[in-house]
């Protein structure tokens, strides 16, 4: 299943975007620690890379990611040039407070009476931006909630007297090339549930799971895990919980809502669902299979044009 989600609101908010760069000092891209460099907004890295502004990547939700690969990001995202990584969870008012001190370091130049430090917080859909803008402010500015796409515009707050926020939409881009970005976004909530097919998806958490943290599903359905695939973990919930629908049948729709739920809650436990290392893995099999693809589309043009001179030349 390819998703893609790219609401009226968010091309607006990319415009907006492009234009508050230039005013920016420093960008925040908020990522959501269990799959960080899926929830990057390649729009974002485009943008900030155009003005050579510096970026704090802040990994959020650290409480919900598998600290083992929490800390193998944080090292990937520091060895890139103009960025600074920062694991942390909105939850702890202590990880939030050094986010101003983190900022200042990458625009020292900046935060001066006559020179306002101007923060741009980007991210996507549902990674924690208004939280986070929320816990900085230490009072509620921003509308949070467990939807994507919560907020719908931009707004400008100062910090302190030297300090300017900028709060933008979440945004997703155009085309997500990897399908599984688009389901590694949709379990993490990041796209609307009209978009996608839940049971897919929860399919894909399943098998994901499955290679990754097979003991955590165990621990909570008490399901045994070998030999089973992504739907297995679906219909393992269904039957250890006694799902079923009306007519005796197993409800597994009830049963994929109820993973997907325990996964974006952390009911589960703490979960990754990408590593740097799995990332390159995906990267190179993606590289792989779109080669494939174009030699493929260029053999069927070459057969058609061969087809086409044999017809005009009548043989
Ligand atoms: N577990 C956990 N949940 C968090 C954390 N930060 C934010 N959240 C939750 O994540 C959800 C989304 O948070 P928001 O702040 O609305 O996210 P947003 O990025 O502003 O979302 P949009 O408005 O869609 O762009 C809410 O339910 C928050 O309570 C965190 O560090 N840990």
């Amino acid at each position: 299943m390819s998703i893609q989600w790219f609401p009226g609101h968010m091309a607006a908010a990319r415009k907006q975007a492009a234009e508050q760069m230039e005013n920016t000092d420093v960008v925040i891209e908020v990522l959501d620690a269990r799959l960080p460099q899926a929830s990057s907004n390649p729009m974002v890295e485009e943008l900030r890379k155009f003005r050579q502004r510096p970026c704090l990547k802040v990994l959020n939700k650290t409480d919900l990611a598998d600290p083992a690969a929490t800390a193998a990001w944080a090292a990937w995202y520091d060895a890139q040039e103009g960025v600074t990584a920062y694991p942390m969870t909105t939850k702890k008012p202590s990880d939030v407070a050094k986010i101003p001190d983190l900022c200042k370091t990458l625009a020292p130049h900046r935060g001066v009476p006559t020179k306002p430090l101007r923060i741009m917080i980007m991210g996507i859909p549902n990674v924690g931006k208004s939280t986070l803008m929320n816990a900085l402010l230490k009072k509620r500015v921003a509308k949070v909630g467990d939807e994507p796409a919560v907020t719908k515009s931009q707004q400008k707050l100062y910090l302190d007297k030297f300090t300017v926020l900028v709060d933008t939409p979440g945004m997703l881009w155009p085309k997500i090339d990897m399908e599984s970005d688009g389901l590694m976004l949709a379990a993490s909530h990041a796209i609307g549930t009209n978009a996608v097919i839940e049971g897919e998806v929860a399919e894909y958490l399943g098998g994901l799971l499955l290679q990754r943290y097979p003991q955590l599903l165990t621990a909570r359905y008490g399901i045994k895990t070998e030999g089973l695939d992504g739907f297995g973990v679906i219909e393992g919930v269904a039957q250890r919980r006694a799902f079923r629908v009306r007519g005796g049948d197993y409800d597994y729709e009830k049963a994929a809502h109820v993973l997907l739920q325990d996964y974006r809650q952390g009911a589960l436990g703490r979960i990754s669902l990408e590593t740097p290392q799995t990332r390159a893995e995906a990267l190179e099999r993606h590289r792989i299979e779109m080669e494939e693809k174009a030699r493929i589309a260029a053999e069927k043009a070459a057969r058609k044009a061969e087809e086409a001179a044999r017809g005009k030349r009548g043989t």
